[in-house]
């Protein structure tokens, strides 16, 4: 329980139903880890929080400590990929590698069944089992609150464990449900932010606290041209405006280049340089790990749907997976602001298969502009030139210097 409306109601709707319950808070960010900032402990509040509704509920509840792990298995490889240029999604991978990895070790052993106990979130997503009784991630019945995405990289052996209350209920019947029931944080607005940092201000801010300044080109990639310095590639998403001092015309990101260090940018939200409809892939995870769907392996591939970020609609899609286990996917309409880093996850109707993480995305034929794409090639080359040419400057200065 994190002390909010969902996981309150959800106890709630458990408790109804006669389970033996006991509540389950994660600490999972250390205020003491950030640098330099004195943001308050907020987590203090919430496990008020969830003692409180406990206590009211009549379940004991407990807290752990996951902190460190936290920061080891997400919060640091994230850094890392933002540094590198890419955009993470922190916040799918504590669903597998904290809520459901680290979190159910901890969960104890039922003495009748030798199975860990049922473990109940207060996500908005669906169960079901398969006729040879294996767990089917489905889609929730809100679908402006469908949370499967966010859960789409987790394991069978923790789905099969999972319950959600919430999955047939929509947001606006779980609020009035939490207020019948008198639930003293009722009233609580919806959590923003990064999964248990929170909210932090600026974001880019708060990242700039954790990762160097690295100062490089923008250009423009409709001519080449360089028309501002950017500090650091991880204060720029695909797709998203991009402020450009005295400019008036409003530039979007295309492209982030990490080998050069540069950000393209387009002018406009609708440029056709920022509709990708090829998705490659990385650390592709199946939820039925040892069994994916053999079409992926023909040639026509799998007819699924994909989703690229979590409020993108679901798209129809072509899958293709290679020996080497390599997902690509080929979306039917092309999605704007696709970005590598990001997680790229897959359904067929409602039932979630699997996800991976962005890696490359690129244009088909049908879509491509090649003088575009010649001219980020151009300016690529000769930005890799400039830096050679300063670096033999350097050179040549202490050279001298030392004669
Ligand atoms: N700190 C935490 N400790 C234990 N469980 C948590 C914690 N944070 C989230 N969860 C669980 O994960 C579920 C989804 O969390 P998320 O933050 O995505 O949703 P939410 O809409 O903010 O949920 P809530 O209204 O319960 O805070 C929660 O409903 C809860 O069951």
């Amino acid at each position: 329980m994190s002390g909010g409306v969902d996981s309150s109601v959800a106890a709630r709707l458990l408790a109804d139903k006669d389970y033996d319950l006991s509540a389950v808070f994660m600490r999972n960010w250390d205020t003491r880890d950030e640098s330099g900032t004195d943001i308050g402990c907020e987590w203090e509040k919430d496990w008020q929080d969830v003692q409180q509704v406990c206590k009211s509920l009549g379940i004991p509840c407990r807290m752990i400590d996951l902190s460190r792990q936290y920061w080891n298995r997400i919060f640091e490889p994230a850094l890392r990929i933002w540094e590198s240029g890419e955009t993470p999604n922190p916040d799918v991978w504590c669903n597998r590698e904290i809520k459901f990895g680290a979190l159910l070790e901890h969960l104890p052993m039922d003495s009748r069944s030798g199975q860990r106990s049922w473990f109940a979130t207060g996500h908005y997503a669906r169960k079901d089992w398969s006729l040879d009784g294996r767990p089917k991630l489905l889609t929730a019945k809100d679908e402006l609150k469908d949370q499967s995405f966010y859960l789409s990289s987790i394991s069978e052996t923790g789905l099969a464990r999972a319950l959600f209350p919430l999955g047939s209920l929509t947001k606006v019947e779980v609020r009035k449900l939490a207020r019948q029931y008198h639930i003293e944080t009722a009233e609580r607005p919806e959590s923003m932010g990064l999964c248990f940092v929170g909210e932090r201000g600026k974001f880019s801010d708060f990242l700039s606290s954790y990762i160097p300044f690295n100062p490089g080109p923008i250009i423009d990639l409709t001519t080449g041209t360089e028309i501002a310095t950017h500090q650091g590639l991880w204060g720029y998403t695909i797709g998203q405006k991009a402020r450009i001092p005295g400019m008036l015309q409003k530039m979007f990101v295309a492209r982030k280049e990490h080998l050069s260090n540069t950000v393209y940018v387009v002018p406009g939200g609708n440029h056709e340089a920022l509709y990708m409809d090829v998705v490659n892939s990385r650390d592709w995870a199946w939820i039925w790990r040892d069994s994916p769907p053999q079409e992926v392996f023909s040639d026509s591939g799998l007819r699924a749907l994909v989703k690229v970020r979590h409020r993108a609609k679901n798209t129809p899609c072509t899958v293709h997976q290679d020996p080497n286990g390599h997902v690509t996917i080929t979306i039917d309409e092309p999605q704007k602001g696709v970005s590598p880093g990001q997680v790229a996850a897959i359904w067929r109707d409602d039932w979630c298969l699997g996800c991976g993480t962005i890696t490359t995305t690129d244009q088909s034929s049908a879509l491509r502009d090649e003088r575009l794409f010649e001219l980020a090639q151009q300016s690529q080359e000769g930005y890799l030139m400039r830096q050679q040419q300063s670096a033999q400057y350097i050179l040549d200065d202490k050279r001298i210097q030392n004669s």
